[in-house]
């Protein structure tokens, strides 16, 4: 994980800003970072939604310093008071980028007319963003995740949904009946919809093929679970902290008659996800 520097930035040395939510730091947010000078930063408004890349995740992102702003504490501020804290922050601020949808100050009063009004520096405002007629936005690719639609998802990300987990215990059936899995506790990501992944997930930096589960074992105990069993290779996980890339949906979740039945399954799922990842 990238460590967050913008703390070791001094603020005096930022010249120029893009301000948004920023969750997902997907293919728009980019196109707007593109904009920014060697000197620029990322605004992050924090409005306690973000669910795609949470806050502690999103340096990963960019090789911008990332500051972060708690919006219940500054949605009080006039439209111009914003723009005079912003001043006050980065004293040495040319120019400010944002989307053609961004508002700010008290009941999202001021848009971007008001912005370049407000502003005594350069405002760059970018038109919509859209992927294969698919407007990019967090909420959209929310949905896509949540319908299973990891392709068009990773489309208007700009790269593989990815997510962190805690190795916790699962209920010891996996080696036994079925194939060994790393059981997971995911807090704070969307997780895509129930059913069974072609993903890629990386222990200790190394990155292995993968297999997930995601959703309530209705075969066995009927509890939610996320798991991911690692393709072609026997690893012992020592890692506490794991991350899973989704590349694919493969098939959604069912409830089947037997032990056996669900290991046949997951035997052809494996086959399925080789398939799939060994022709990237
Ligand atoms: C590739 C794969 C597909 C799975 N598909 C299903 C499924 O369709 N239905 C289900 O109830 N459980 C499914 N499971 C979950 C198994 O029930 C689970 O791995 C088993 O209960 C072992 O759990 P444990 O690791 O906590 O011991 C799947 C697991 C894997 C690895
Ligand atoms: N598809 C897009 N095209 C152009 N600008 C965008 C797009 N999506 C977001 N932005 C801009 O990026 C910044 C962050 O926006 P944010 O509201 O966090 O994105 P989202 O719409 O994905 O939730 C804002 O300045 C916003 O106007």
């Amino acid at each position: 994980m990238k460590k967050n520097f913008s703390t070791l930035v001094n603020k005096n040395t930022i010249t120029s800003i893009a301000i948004g939510g920023f969750d997902g730091m997907h293919a728009a947010h980019q196109k707007l970072f593109e904009k920014l000078d060697e000197n620029g930063a990322i605004l992050s408004i924090e409005s306690g939604y973000a669910n795609l890349t949470p806050k502690s995740h999103r340096q990963e992102y960019s090789k911008y310093p990332i500051y972060y702003y708690v919006l219940d504490n500054i949605k009080h501020l006039e439209g111009r008071e914003f723009i005079k804290l912003l001043k006050e922050e980065y004293p040495n601020l040319k120019k400010i980028v944002v989307g053609f949808d961004f508002c700010f100050g008290k009941g999202r009063k001021n848009c971007v007319k008001e912005l370049d009004e407000l502003f005594d520096g350069e405002v760059e405002v970018l038109d919509e963003i859209k992927l294969d007629d698919i407007a990019v936005h967090s909420r959209v690719i929310r949905q896509y995740l949540k319908d299973g639609d990891i392709k068009t998802a990773n489309k208007l990300l700009g790269k593989e949904y990815k997510i962190y987990g805690k190795h916790i215990k699962g209920q010891g059936l996996g080696a036994k009946s079925f194939v060994p899995t790393i059981n997971l506790f995911i807090e704070e990501f969307l997780l895509p919809n129930e059913g069974v992944y072609a993903t890629k997930t990386i222990l200790n930096e190394k990155e292995y093929n993968s297999i997930t589960f995601l959703g309530h074992r209705v075969t066995t105990d009927g509890s939610y679970a996320v798991e991911t069993h690692i393709l072609d290779e026997e690893v012992k996980n020592e890692e506490f902290i794991v991350q899973v890339k989704f590349f694919e949906k493969l098939r959604d979740n069912a409830k089947f008659d037997s032990f056996d039945d669900l290991k046949k399954q997951i035997l052809l799922d494996i086959k399925k996800a080789n398939l799939y990842l060994q022709n990237l």
